[in-house]
């Protein structure tokens, strides 16, 4: 059987979009196609040939290429959307909703056109939202549309675990359910270190310092950083749900999905661990909460529909 690449578009070709291109071709995932609006043409194929020209050096076969035209992007294996507005100091993911949603809709026009068999990650905030909008201009099937936040909530939070107990970010494991939101909800009783569970190891009152700078962790960065938000993490986080579709690689891993009646929520949009293959998303679990746990997801289910509501489409 000949071996073929996939092909990879992404959309956006800002911080994040660029950053997860070149990731993705790092790690041989396919060919990428880098593209965003046309007024920044001639900047993102300079962006690709720029990324290209370090392939000699790395090693790596990907080829990227930049453009603004989506006959590029035809038949694309997976589409990642970056597109949008980012957030300043200040400001909450949710006052992007107006903007992004209509950025939302034309690049989906366009992807549904040119790449109807694709599966489509969303990264745009407020990125429960934006998956809901996308959803529903694309029209595919819910396991084809998929929302990144929760292994970029979970990757902070292991981190801070790793940093607390100074031990292997490896050997951290756990999860964060729900919106992409300072409501998310970090499961500290699923939590662990090397299957040892972090609430015989961290005292409660840590633990709590932890599950609240998760929750806030990209304000941190938006703070820090002064004119935009974090993207290293972010486009690690697309890549690693690239790389599961692409090499079906079945990782159960939290991720924005449609929710049927899972948890109790319908025609929602929301955080949930799941099992991400070839098919896209494969299965969703469905964990046992207790009432806090529960009470925290209603909270979190909550703030992305009214987000949602003003969704236009
Ligand atoms: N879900 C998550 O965990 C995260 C979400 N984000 C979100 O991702 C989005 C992108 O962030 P950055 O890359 O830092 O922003 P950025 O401003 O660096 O890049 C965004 C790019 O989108 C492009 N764009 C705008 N309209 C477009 C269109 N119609 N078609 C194609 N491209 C278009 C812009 O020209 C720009 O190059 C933001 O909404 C941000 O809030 C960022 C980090 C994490
Ligand atoms: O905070 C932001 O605006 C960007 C984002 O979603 C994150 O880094 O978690």
């Amino acid at each position: 059987m000949a071996l073929t690449r996939k092909k990879i578009t992404v959309v956006g070709a800002g911080f994040t979009g660029a950053t997860t291109a070149l990731m993705l071709a790092q790690k041989e995932l396919g060919n990428v196609v880098l593209l965003d609006i046309p007024q920044l043409e001639n900047p993102t194929k300079g962006k690709a040939l720029d990324m290209l020209e370090a392939s000699p050096v790395q090693g790596f076969d990907s080829q990227i290429i930049g453009t603004s035209n989506y006959d590029d992007a035809a038949d694309s294996d997976i589409v990642i959307i970056t597109a949008g507005i980012a957030r300043k100091p200040g400001m909450s993911r949710d006052d992007l909703v107006n903007t992004n949603a209509g950025i939302m809709k034309s690049v989906c026009e366009n992807v549904k056109r040119v790449a109807p068999e694709s599966t489509v990650i969303i990264l745009s905030n407020p990125v429960d939202a934006m998956t809901y909008a996308a959803y529903k201009t694309l029209g595919f099937p819910k396991n084809r549309v998929i929302g990144q936040s929760g292994v970029l909530d979970t990757a902070r939070y292991c981190t801070f675990i790793a940093q607390e107990l100074n031990v292997s970010v490896e050997d951290v494991r756990g999860f964060v359910l729900g919106g992409h939101g300072d409501d998310m909800v970090p499961l500290v009783r699923y939590s662990n270190v090397g299957g040892i569970p972090i609430e015989t190891l961290i005292p409660a009152d840590r633990i709590q310092e932890i599950v609240q700078r998760t929750r806030v962790g990209g304000g941190e960065i938006v703070n820090l950083l002064g004119n935009g938000s974090a993207y290293y993490a972010p486009a690690a986080s697309l890549v690693q749900m690239a790389e599961a579709i692409i090499k079906d690689k079945k990782r159960i891993i939290p991720v924005i999905a449609l929710l049927e009646g899972e948890y109790g929520y319908n025609d929602l949009f929301l955080g949930v661990p799941a099992i991400l293959g070839g098919s896209g998303i494969e299965k969703v679990f469905e964990l046992d909460l207790t009432a806090e746990e529960k009470a925290a997801l209603d909270k979190s289910a909550n703030s992305v529909r009214s987000v949602i509501s003003v969704v236009n489409l």
